[in-house]
C-alpha cells in the first residue's frame, strides 16, 4: 500500500473582463482564467519527524511562517458540542467555529504591512480542519499572483488549498499518477468550488463565487446568481494587465458598493442592470464568428466601447482611484480602452491590445506605464482550473 508523501494543488488567478461588483448583486459577469497559479503543497510528517503533532503553515509571498500544536487546536475546537470532519459535507464557518479559529489566529504577532493576513489564516484553518481535521502536516503555499490586485488571488488560494486538502483525504476521484499534475473530474471539481467559496466568504465577506468558480473550472465563464455558463472563447483577445501597485482590500471594497446601494437603491440598481446589458452583449461578441481581420477589429470596437462603459459604471459605483485614473489617461493617448478588474480601489486594469496592434507599441505603451511607477504584463488567458498532483512512498 502507498503513503501518501505530498499533496499538491494548484490553482489559477483571473481577469473580469465585465461585471465585478454588479455580479455581487445579481448581473452577468464575464471572466476568463490567466495563467498564473497559486501552489499549495502539503507534507505529511511521519511519527519519527514530528512526534508530538504540529500544523505548520509556510505562507511564501508573505515571509508569514505560523505553526500550532494539534494539541492547542483540539483545545481551541473543544468549546464546540459536535464539529464535524468531512470532506464530502460542504458547511459554512458559523460564528461559533470563527470565534474557535480567532483564538489561535489572535495569538499570531503579524507584521503590519501583512495585516489582511489574517483572514487568508483564518479561511485556510477552516478549510483545513473540516476537510482533513486534527492531522499533522506542513503546507506551503506560493503564488505567481500579486496578492491583492484584483487578479483574483484570494480565490486562487483557497480553490489550491481545497483541491490539495480534498486530494489528501481521499475524497476525490482520480487516476494517480504521480507526480503529473492532474485534472478533475467535473463532479470533483464541484466539491472543489465549494469549499473555495466558503473560504472565500471568510476573505470577502459577501462574494459573488465567480472568481472560485473561474479558478475551479478554468477557461471562460458567464456568471450569474450563483449560476455558471461555460463561454466558448473562439475569439481572440490579448489584454495588457497594468498593476497599480495601489493595495486595496476586495471586503472594505464590496462593502463599500453595498452601502451605496442601500443609499440609492433606485439609482444603483439602474447601473446594475446596466453592467448586466453589458456582460451579456460582450459575451455574444466574443462567442460571435469572425472571417477575417476586418471582422475581428470591428468587433474588438465594439468590445472596447463596452468596457469604457463598465469602467464608468465602476466609477458611478465608488472603486476607482486616482492611479487607476492615470492608467486610463496614458492608455487612451495610445487610443486604447483600458478597465479596471477585480474590485478596483487601486490593484490592476485591464487593456484591449487589438489584434492589429504593433509589438513596437505595445512596447511604447508598456515603457510609459512603467516610467510611472507601474508594472505591466502580458498573460495567458483561459487556461486550465484546479489541478492536483501527489508524490507516494511504498510503506
Ligand atoms: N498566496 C497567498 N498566501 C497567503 N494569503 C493569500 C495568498 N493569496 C491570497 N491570500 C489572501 O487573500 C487576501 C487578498 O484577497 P483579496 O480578495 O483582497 O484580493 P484579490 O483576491 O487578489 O483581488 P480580487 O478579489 O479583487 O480579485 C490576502 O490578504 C490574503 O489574506
Ligand atoms: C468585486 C467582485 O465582484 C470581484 C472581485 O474579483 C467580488 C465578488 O464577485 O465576489
Ligand atoms: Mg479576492
Amino acid at each position: 500500500m502507498d503513503n501518501i508523501k505530498e499533496v499538491a494543488g494548484r490553482a489559477p488567478g483571473k481577469l473580469i473582463l465585465c461585471g465585478e461588483h454588479a455580479v455581487v448583486h445579481g448581473s452577468t459577469a464575464l471572466a476568463a482564467s490567466l495563467g498564473l497559479y497559486t501552489q499549495v503543497r502539503i507534507q505529511t510528517p511521519t511519527a519519527e519527524t514530528d512526534p508530538d503533532g504540529h500544523l505548520t503553515i509556510d505562507l511564501r509571498d508573505l515571509n508569514v511562517l505560523l505553526q500550532w500544536p494539534i494539541q492547542r487546536i483540539e483545545a481551541a475546537f473543544k468549546p464546540l458540542e459536535e464539529f464535524v470532519v468531512d470532506p464530502l459535507c460542504v458547511k459554512s464557518c458559523s460564528s461559533d467555529i470563527m470565534q474557535c479559529i480567532a483564538s489561535l489566529v489572535n495569538e499570531e504577532d503579524f507584521p503590519e504591512a501583512v495585516f489582511g493576513v489574517s483572514t487568508g489564516v483564518s479561511a485556510f484553518l477552516f478549510l483545513y480542519i473540516s476537510i482533513v481535521g486534527f492531522k499533522s502536516a506542513t503546507v506551503i503555499v506560493s503564488s505567481d499572483l500579486p496578492l491583492g490586485s484584483g487578479l483574483g488571488s484570494s480565490a486562487a488560494f483557497c480553490v489550491a488549498v481545497s483541491g490539495a486538502l480534498l486530494a489528501l483525504s481521499g475524497a476525490l476521484d482520480l487516476d494517480a499518477l504521480q507526480g503529473s499534475w492532474l485534472s478533475l473530474k467535473q463532479n470533483n471539481r464541484e466539491i472543489v468550488n465549494k469549499w473555495a467559496f466558503e473560504g472565500e466568504k471568510i476573505i470577502h465577506g459577501r462574494p459573488s463565487g465567480i472568481d472560485n468558480t473561474v479558478s475551479a473550472y478554468g477557461n471562460m465563464v458567464k456568471f450569474k446568481s450563483g449560476h455558471l455558463t461555460h463561454i466558448e472563447h473562439i475569439f481572440p483577445i490579448r489584454m495588457l494587465i497594468t498593476n497599480t501597485k495601489v493595495g486595496r482590500n476586495t471586503k472594505a471594497l464590496v462593502a463599500g458598493v453595498a452601502e451605496r446601494a442601500s443609499r440609492h437603491p433606485k439609482a444603483m440598481s439602474a447601473v446594475f442592470d446596466a453592467v448586466n446589458a453589458i456582460s451579456e452583449e460582450m459575451a455574444d461578441i466574443i462567442q460571435a464568428p469572425f472571417s477575417d481581420d476586418a471582422s475581428i477589429s470591428a468587433q474588438e470596437g465594439k468590445l472596447e466601447e463596452l468596457m469604457e462603459m463598465n469602467q464608468g459604471l465602476l466609477q458611478c459605483m465608488g472603486v476607482c482611484h486616482p492611479a487607476i485614473k492615470a492608467v486610463l489617461q496614458t492608455t487612451s493617448r495610445f487610443k486604447l480602452y483600458s478597465k479596471l478588474t477585480g474590485a478596483g480601489g487601486g490593484g490592476c486594469v485591464l487593456t484591449l491590445l487589438p489584434k492589429l496592434l504593433s509589438s513596437k507599441m505595445i512596447e511604447k505603451v508598456k515603457v510609459d506605464l512603467e516610467s510611472q511607477g507601474f508594472q505591466c504584463f502580458l498573460a495567458t488567458i483561459g487556461g486550465e482550473g484546479v489541478q492536483v498532483s501527489f508524490q507516494c512512498t511504498s510503506a
